[in-house]
């Protein structure tokens, strides 16, 4: 929890103006192909508990996210749901859980179908970025809340990036077109947060096949602004990333003493 939290989404707060209630989706829906076999990747373990209670449980640690929306496997939503019902998350976070689609786009509008009315802001969470620290999730939503109508968490990149023309044949070499300015790309995170209309408006307009929510934002022609990410809310996405993602589980654990 971080020191300063956000107010709980709540119509009646100290301030007098009403503050906009705030629901979390999770697509957790995805095979996780790129971590090599085994259970969909959402519910394999991190430091022995499953990677979508960790990201879960990211989202509860925020005060202002008092519901959790989980997208599960097509197949398997009863299984999560048991899953979550056994696996604690704070008191005052509701959680629902509704099966995926075949796409993250599609698991993403699947969650936001099942959206109750009243919550005015929406964060879209990967499961896959487990390790997402709550003050990263407080930016994000009080950018929305100061009037964004996207905000992503982002960071600067650590590599210099190519521009490539795409091989002919796999393992070919690519030939080089381009070296972008790196100081003007940012590599982007979760969660993203938006006003909930615009998401709706951006789900229900765009069909491109896309990587993020936000970008669809941006095709609807609205900007999107970033907050700055964290080390730690890195996706799991190939095996080396399950290992780092203990070593931060268990760096995490002896500084708070367990
Ligand atoms: N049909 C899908 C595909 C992906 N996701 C979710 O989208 C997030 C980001 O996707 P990614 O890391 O690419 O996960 P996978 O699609 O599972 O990975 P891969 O491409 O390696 O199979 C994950 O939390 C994943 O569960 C989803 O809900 N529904
Ligand atoms: C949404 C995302 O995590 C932002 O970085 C990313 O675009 C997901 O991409 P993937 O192709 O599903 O890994």
């Amino acid at each position: 929890m971080s020191d300063d939290p956000l107010p709980p989404s709540s119509p009646t707060p100290a301030s007098g103006r009403p503050t906009a209630r705030t629901a979390a989706v999770i697509p957790a829906a995805g095979r996780g192909v790129r971590l090599g076999p085994g259970a969909p990747k959402a519910l394999r373990a991190l430091g022995g508990t499953p990677m979508l209670v960790h990201a879960v449980r990211a989202m509860a640690d925020s005060r202002a996210v008092s519901l959790v929306v989980v997208v599960a496997p097509p197949d398997g939503a009863g299984e999560v749901k048991s899953l979550l019902d056994a696996n604690a998350v704070p008191e005052r976070t509701d959680v629902l859980v509704v099966p995926g689609g075949e796409t993250r786009q599609e698991s993403v509008k699947l969650g936001l179908d099942a959206l109750p009315p009243g919550y005015d802001i929406v964060l879209v969470h990967d499961a896959a970025r487990p390790l997402v620290p709550v003050d990263t999730v407080d930016a994000v939503v009080e950018a929305v809340r100061d009037g964004a109508p996207a905000v992503v968490p982002a960071l600067p990149l650590a590599d210099t990036v190519k521009q490539v023309e795409p091989a002919a044949a796999p393992g070919a070499p690519e030939p080089v077109v381009a070296t972008p300015d790196r100081s003007l790309l940012r590599a982007v995170q979760t969660p993203q947060g938006f006003d909930r209309a615009t998401l709706v408006r951006a789900h229900e307009t765009v069909t491109d096949d896309v990587t993020d929510d936000a970008s669809m934002v941006e095709q609807l022609g609205l900007t999107v602004v970033t907050v700055p990410g964290h080390e730690e809310a890195f996706k799991v996405t190939r095996p080396l990333d399950l290992v780092l993602a203990e070593a931060v589980l268990a760096r995490r654990r002896l500084n708070d003493g367990f």
